[in-house]
């Protein structure tokens, strides 16, 4: 195959403008023939099904095997495949060739195109190869220090099936011995410049050595993404769930891979990713509803003030919850459960110590709402013991007599009741509840503040989430109702021979391992923003991965959780023994250098360690550092949004805290309402700093630094992370007086006060 450009000598004579013009001219054939090629395979599929020829699917309904389209020799389904696959792809997408590359090969001239699937032709050469294979390889990782037979690579701008702009790296100029041109001006800056929307776009065209050594990094064990703000990290691990699907697809398509990130925003924000890439196998799920497949419906995006969350996130909670499940229900009498009932006069009884005794062995292996029928059997048998031999009585009538007395039912009831979750959760509105179960393990302030928040009744919050679950794990499934009468015949199995025996229907019933593991898992798991993963979550999202390989993504300067060194521990844990792998991303594409330069002087003081990446863009405009008044607030506020949305074409987020936000939004939106207009207001969202995390906005206004700072366990990291999440311009708005948060801060601007 000789695909090199065929260029005339008087070619060098051409314009830049006419350069172009024949550059994008030779991409559109190629891009029109690899569409032309997709609608021809398009229709053999179709006449295949018409002329009533089996197009056999695999279990996934939206994707067909090659080798599962028997009506369709094998190129064909490879390009009907990727026209379906086409047809899924984001409306808006930019297209789906978006790379080339002229490599210097002495055997074979080489070109190679590169997109987001790929599509053969009828001779069954690549038109396209998928961006994850090994060719495509080197389009990401070539530089000029190791061009890896790459001369030129280019990156091609489509919009749709439409060529509208080049832009050429030539890798090795050495090896340009037909002169290949160059044009345009850098892909990746070209990218940066682009205005945001509220959905995160893919980086296939653009994507960087350093992110996709992690991104096709081996998957056993567990894989470690780290870098500062803006990094990738989050758009990285979204490439790398993509491309551990296309190489591995057989393992983690039937395993299932789960994205996990901090709240819905944030999944909404990162959802068109993996669909604009081809994936629409992978289960997104925010931390607040992994709990949803043990208890269906119950999900959160709720979060509790900074120091109740500190509390029900630690992992003292599994020794205050292992304590709860064990209180007796009535804990007023004060009296724990004992037994007692009579047999022909006799009177059998247990103390209360001995059927702790009793309930302390069985739960030392089996859970409680799964244990009930032992617990049962154990009790009845030690009373059973103690019927006098003299007692006129059949011995095996007497487990029967004793299970059916009204005293030990009342008993049994009170004992080993059948616990929900939530029912023993909401047991800690209680004070006396919390201080029992919470005895030595939480200071009386802690307990208040746990005990307070289940009083106010309000819905579950984000850290409840994984309280419910380490309760479901300790409790096991709530039973369901007795089922009507066990079939001891296979439903429909009349013309079966053989017949199935109770001994059969009793062994497959009795199996406690059947019932125990209701919860969802994977065979991969990749946990976003993992900083703020809270130890007690970190249980609940091993439970979903016991068999997975990981990867895991975060910043520690970015935590909101004050126990940096306990995060650390909960990764260490987790990699255990397994193997592993270390990334670092180092270049921060988001923040201007100007707006990277303000964050780092706020956050190193106090997070020496914070890992620093290098802002690799300049837009000219240093942050911008003003005072308001309580009393000025909304109109002053109102004043810079209305000027930034004028300034940059996208978003503009506005960023207050938690104590502030409700009512600064009601004004602001009713203000913003008479003044600006519809398109507009659209652009403006109000985060909360939490909710902001993994998000950016072309222009950011952060409200009241220090409030931000107080109102959140991790302090000056939140205000760190909000501050980084500008992709043009920002604006800090202090109340009263300059801030605390800019001591030792210095911006070369001089301090601007709103007009
Ligand atoms: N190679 C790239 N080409 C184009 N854009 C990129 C590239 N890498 C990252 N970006 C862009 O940089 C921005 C930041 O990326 P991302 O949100 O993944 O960073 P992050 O490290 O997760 O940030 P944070 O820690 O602040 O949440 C996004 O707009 C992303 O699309």
């Amino acid at each position: 195959m000789d695909h090199w450009p065929k260029r005339d000598e008087e070619d060098s004579t051409l314009t830049e403008a006419e350069l172009l013009a024949h550059e994008l001219a030779t991409e559109q054939a190629h891009v029109d023939a690899v569409y032309a090629r997709l609608d021809q395979a398009t229709d053999t599929a179709r006449n295949a099904a018409r002329s009533g020829q089996n197009l056999f699917r695999s279990e996934r309904d939206t994707w067909m095997r090659e080798e599962d389209g028997t009506a369709l020799f094998e190129r064909d389904a490879f390009s009907y495949q990727a026209a379906r696959r086409l047809a899924e792809l984001d409306a808006e997408h930019e297209g789906l060739v978006f790379g080339r590359l002229d490599l210097d090969d002495p055997e074979d001239r080489e070109v190679r195109y590169i997109g987001r699937i790929g599509v053969r032709d009828d001779e069954y050469e690549p038109l396209v190869i998928d961006w994850r294979a090994r060719a495509a390889e080197p389009f990401y990782r070539a530089t000029p220090q190791r061009p890896m037979d790459v001369v030129r690579r280019r990156v091609l701008r489509c919009r749709n099936d439409r060529v509208v702009g080049i832009e050429d790296d030539l890798l090795d100029a050495e090896s340009n011995v037909h002169n290949l041109p160059v044009v345009g001006e850098g892909a990746l800056m070209a990218s940066l410049a682009r205005a945001r929307g509220t959905r995160m776009r893919d980086i296939v065209a653009t994507i960087q050595s350093e992110q996709d050594e992690a991104i096709r990094a081996d998957y056993p064990g567990v894989t470690v993404i780290s870098g500062g703000p803006g990094t990738g990290k989050t758009v990285v691990a979204l490439h790398r769930a993509a491309y551990l699907l296309y190489s591995h697809r057989r393992r983690f398509e039937r395993g299932g891979v789960l994205v996990v990130g901090p709240g819905p925003v944030f999944m909404n924000y990162i959802e068109r990713v993996l669909p604009s890439l081809g994936e629409d196998s992978v289960t997104l799920r925010s931390i607040g509803s992994i709990v949803s497949d043990v208890l269906p419906g119950v999900a959160s995006d709720t979060v509790d003030d900074a120091d109740t969350a500190v509390v029900k996130g630690s992992l003292k909670m599994v020794t205050v919850l292992r304590t709860l499940v064990n209180l007796p229900l009535d804990l007023t009498t004060g009296l724990a459960p004992s037994v007692r009932v009579t047999i022909k006069g006799e009177v059998l009884s247990l103390s209360a110590d001995q059927v702790a005794r009793i309930r302390a062995g069985i739960l030392s292996h089996q859970r409680v709402n799964l244990a009930r029928e032992s617990a049962q059997k154990a009790v009845v048998a030690a009373l059973a013991q103690q019927v006098p031999e003299e007692t006129d009585v059949e011995a095996d009538q007497v487990p029967d007599m004793i299970a059916d007395q009204a005293a030990f039912r009342t008993f049994m009831d009170a004992w080993w009741p059948s616990l929900s979750a939530p029912q023993v959760l909401r047991r800690l509105a209680d004070p006396a509840v919390t201080a029992r179960a919470a005895e030595g393990v939480l200071r009386p302030e802690q307990q208040r503040l746990l005990s307070e928040s289940y009083a106010r009744e309000a819905p579950w919050t984000v850290a409840d989430t994984a309280l419910l679950d380490e309760l479901v794990a300790i409790l096991g499934p709530v039973p369901s109702e007795p089922d009507a009468e066990q079939p001891v015949f296979i439903e429909g199995g009349e013309s079966v021979a053989e017949f199935v025996t109770t001994s059969d229907v009793w062994e497959r019933k009795a199996d406690p391992d059947l019932r125990e593991d209701t919860h969802e898992t994977y065979a991969h798991v990749l946990v976003d923003e993992a900083q703020d993963v809270t130890p007690m979550q970190w249980r609940m999202l091993r439970r979903r991965g016991s068999q997975a390989s990981w990867t895991v993504v975060g910043d520690l300067a970015q935590s909101s959780w004050p126990d940096l060194e306990e995060v650390g521990r909960a990764v260490r844990e987790l990699i255990g023994n397994a193997p592993h792998r270390d990334f670092r991303l180092s270049v921060n594409y988001r923040s201007p250098a100007e707006v990277f330069n303000l964050a780092k002087q706020v956050v190193e003081p106090h997070y020496p360690d914070a890992d620093l990446p290098r802002a690799v863009r300049s837009t000219g405009h240093e942050p911008e550092l003003l005072t308001t008044t309580e009393a000025a607030l909304v109109a002053d506020l109102a004043d810079v949004i209305d000027r930034l949305t004028d300034e940059v074409g996208g978003t503009v987020g506005v960023i207050a805290p938690p104590s502030r936000r409700e009512a600064l939004r009601g004004a602001l939106q009713r203000r913003l309402a008479t003044r600006m207009n519809p398109a507009n207001l659209d652009r403006i969202l109000f985060p909360s700093p939490l909710e902001a995390k993994g998000l950016e906005y072309d222009g950011v206004v952060v409200v009241d630094p220090d409030a931000i700072v107080a109102e959140s366990p991790g302090g000056i990291r939140v205000l760190y992370v909000a501050l980084t999440r500008p992709t043009q311009r920002l604006v800090t708005l202090d109340v009263g007086r300059p801030g605390a948060w800019r001591q030792g801060v210095a911006v070369p601007a001089p301090e601007l006060e709103p007009a």
